[in-house]
């Protein structure tokens, strides 16, 4: 067959896709319809995770898996925009990673508002100012986001999605690499890429920044005094530098946990996380045996952080993340125990144990 013949089939399936696209569109209106009548969200992390389960396991074609997510996060992205005018607020400014891992999961057919810092995030939505926000949770190299985890403790907000983004951090600059005295970053990403620092840069002048993007832009403007930044490729675009090395992290699997706050939390999928604080009673063996609620009814507590408690010195709040859905009988009775043994416990949000 020659290109212009499979250009013909290939123009056929298009205008065949195109119909049923707008069929599909004509149902969504109707979702958002009988959703707004009945006071549901929009935006439905269990039904997408259940929709691109099917259709993986249903594919039979040449498209792998990664092509048939990106596909379809634009398709359900277009669905979201018909249903709403869904606004999304994220820790920017533009091109930070959040605003990355916010795209992969609402796509780009809906409204995004860069916050300049985490609590706005979580107010904006908090006040219904936006739909949903995107925030860092933690880091599998760097731990903890400490500020994310502190906003949860007064917060009415519920998680409802996670978002896991492989974090490829760059050197930036729009100067030789010879040049570079002083190398600007996110505080995070200062410790992502400790060892690769040491070894090709160990006289410069560390300066920590709010934001990659922040650190692009000095970067940029303090060319002249031998700056560059370490930080991600869209930050790099967006601030015309030259990306002098990539993937410079010390582990190449660097990923990012990312949150998706709402104002209601997430059904059940079958494969779900759990994450809950609380905070113990100032007695021996309290810490144990607020745990002890987890191992009696076999629950996997997958991670645990502390914090100070901001209220009493040398008191704590714990973040505890576990396997199961709060509406699972094991995981409602395993709180319920667990209640018995603490001052505060109190739900973050059940939601798909999946970041992709
Ligand atoms: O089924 C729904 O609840 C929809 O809103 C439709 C749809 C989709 O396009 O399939 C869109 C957005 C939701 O997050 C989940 C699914």
């Amino acid at each position: 067959m020659n290109l212009e013949d499979i250009r013909i089939q290939i123009d056929a399936i298009d205008r065949q896709l195109l119909d049923l696209l707008s069929s599909r569109a004509d149902l969504v209106h109707e979702v958002g319809v009988v959703k707004k009548r009945d006071g549901l969200q929009i935006y439905a992390p269990e039904r997408e995770e259940a929709l691109l389960r099917r259709l993986i396991d249903m594919n039979k074609g040449r498209l792998p898996e990664k092509s048939i997510r990106a596909i379809y996060r634009e398709i359900m992205s277009a669905a979201l925009a018909l249903e709403d005018d869904l606004k999304i607020a994220y820790l920017g400014p533009e091109g930070t990673y959040t605003h990355q891992a916010a795209i992969k999961r609402f796509g780009h057919s809906v409204n995004y508002a860069a916050q300049p810092n985490f609590s706005d995030v979580f107010d904006q939505v908090a006040r219904r100012l936006a739909d949903y926000g995107v925030v860092p949770i933690e880091n599998s190299t760097e731990g903890a986001v400490s500020h994310t985890l502190d906003l949860f403790v007064d917060s009415p907000l519920f998680i409802c999605s996670q978002i896991l983004l492989r974090i490829e951090n760059g050197l930036m600059a729009s100067i030789p690499r010879e040049e570079i005295k002083t190398l600007y970053s996110h505080p995070q990403v200062f410790g992502q890429c400790r060892s690769w620092i040491l070894k090709n840069f160990p006289d410069a002048d560390l300066v920590e920044v709010s934001s990659t993007t922040k650190a692009a832009q000095l970067a940029r403007d303090n060319a002249h005094l031998g700056a560059a930044a370490l930080g991600g490729a869209l930050a790099a675009e967006i601030y015309g530098l030259n990306l002098l090395e990539e993937s410079i992290q010390d582990r190449a699997t660097n990923t990012t946990r990312f949150l998706v706050i709402g104002e209601k939390p997430c059904p059940p999928t079958g494969n779900d996380r759990t994450s809950i604080l609380f905070a113990i009673h100032d007695r021996p063996g309290s810490l144990v045996n607020a745990l002890k609620a987890f191992d009696q009814f076999q629950i996997n507590m997958s991670k645990i952080e502390s914090r100070p408690s901001k209220r009493k010195d040398w008191e704590y709040i714990f973040y505890v993340d576990l396997a199961g859905h709060c509406e699972d009988e094991k995981v409602a009775e395993a709180l319920e125990e667990l209640r018995k043994h603490c001052s505060v416990v109190k739900l973050l949000g059940s939601y798909p144990d999946s970041g992709e």
